[in-house]
């Protein structure tokens, strides 16, 4: 299968990387187009495929086409490439908020897929949903599946709406997780821990406390009644962030970032 990523970002590298460290495709049929010929030597520089620096000789050739660039820079994106698309290709679209009628009727071409990855992508860890037009067949969606699931775990869902759903929660998530430790570990260092102690102290507690949910059949609630003894520290916190509104600010922050993809699609 000839796949031709377009931008080279955190995303569109990772994309790259997964997929010549799993094979789904050879060395040769991965393909990167740069943002202009200029820029080819840095992104090839990544030793992740063949670069291209204009869109005419890649764009044709390829079976799927992953559009990696910046939501922002999609009109201009299309406007390169829009002549060149093929009803046949596959298109796959990450980019946040921007809607399949628009990619639809931007680029001429009926076979779209909308997915949103998220960055521990990078680590084989992803989480991804997506979904796709009527006209990509089930063969062609399950292709796609296998492209997607070389970094992490997928969802198909049938509403485009919980594509920016899932934006905000688990495609923005990986940042509030960091927000969350950033916060913890500058309590760690006002209580008298060096910057390692911290960032150590804070880490493990993550990465131990995700692995024990992961590995249980029980809820958050329930592990949180588990951690919290009647009258203990725990519960003197979990007071604080009532008092504090963290979980409604949380939420808020969840709300926000699904309306902003929203109105990027707009
Ligand atoms: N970073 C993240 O955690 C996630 C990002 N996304 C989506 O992925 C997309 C890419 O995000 P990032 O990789 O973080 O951005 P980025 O800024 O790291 O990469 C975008 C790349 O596209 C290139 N580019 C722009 N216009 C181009 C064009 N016409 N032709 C070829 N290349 C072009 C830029 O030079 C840049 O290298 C965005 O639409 C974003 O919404 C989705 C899920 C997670
Ligand atoms: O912040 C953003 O717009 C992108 C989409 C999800 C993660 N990063």
């Amino acid at each position: 299968m000839k796949i031709l990523i377009i931008g080279g970002g955190n995303m569109g590298l990772t994309y790259a990387r997964s997929f010549a460290r799993t094979h789904v495709t050879s060395r040769l049929d991965l393909r990167l187009l740069a943002r202009s010929p200029e820029r080819v030597p840095a992104l090839a520089a990544h030793e992740v495929g063949t670069v291209w620096g204009t869109p005419q000789e890649c764009v044709p050739g390829a079976d799927i086409l992953i559009l990696a660039v910046k939501p922002q820079d999609s009109a201009a994106l299309f406007d390169t490439i829009a002549g060149l698309v093929q009803p046949q290709q596959l298109v796959l679209s990450i980019m946040a908020g921007v809607r399949i009628a628009t990619i639809r009727e931007a680029l001429g071409t009926p076979k779209v897929i909308r997915a949103m990855p998220n960055l521990p992508a990078q680590i084989g860890m992803g989480m991804t949903a997506f979904t796709g037009t009527d006209e990509v067949t089930r063969a062609e969606l399950v292709q796609v599946q296998n492209l997607l699931s070389t970094t992490g775990k997928t969802v198909y869902v049938e509403q485009e709406s919980a594509i920016d759903a899932s934006t905000a929660i688990s495609g923005s998530g990986p940042a509030y997780v960091y927000y969350c430790m950033g916060a913890l570990m500058d309590a760690a260092a006002h209580m008298g821990f060096s910057p390692a102690e911290a960032e150590l102290l804070v880490s493990q507690t993550f990465r131990g406390a995700v692995e024990l949910y992961s590995q249980s059949g029980l809820s958050c609630q329930d592990w949180i009644a588990k951690v919290a003894s009647k009258g203990g520290t725990t519960e003197a916190a979990l007071k604080a962030f009532g008092a504090g509104a963290v979980r409604e600010g949380l939420m808020a922050g969840a709300g926000a970032a699904r309306d902003r993809a929203e109105e990027l699609g707009k």
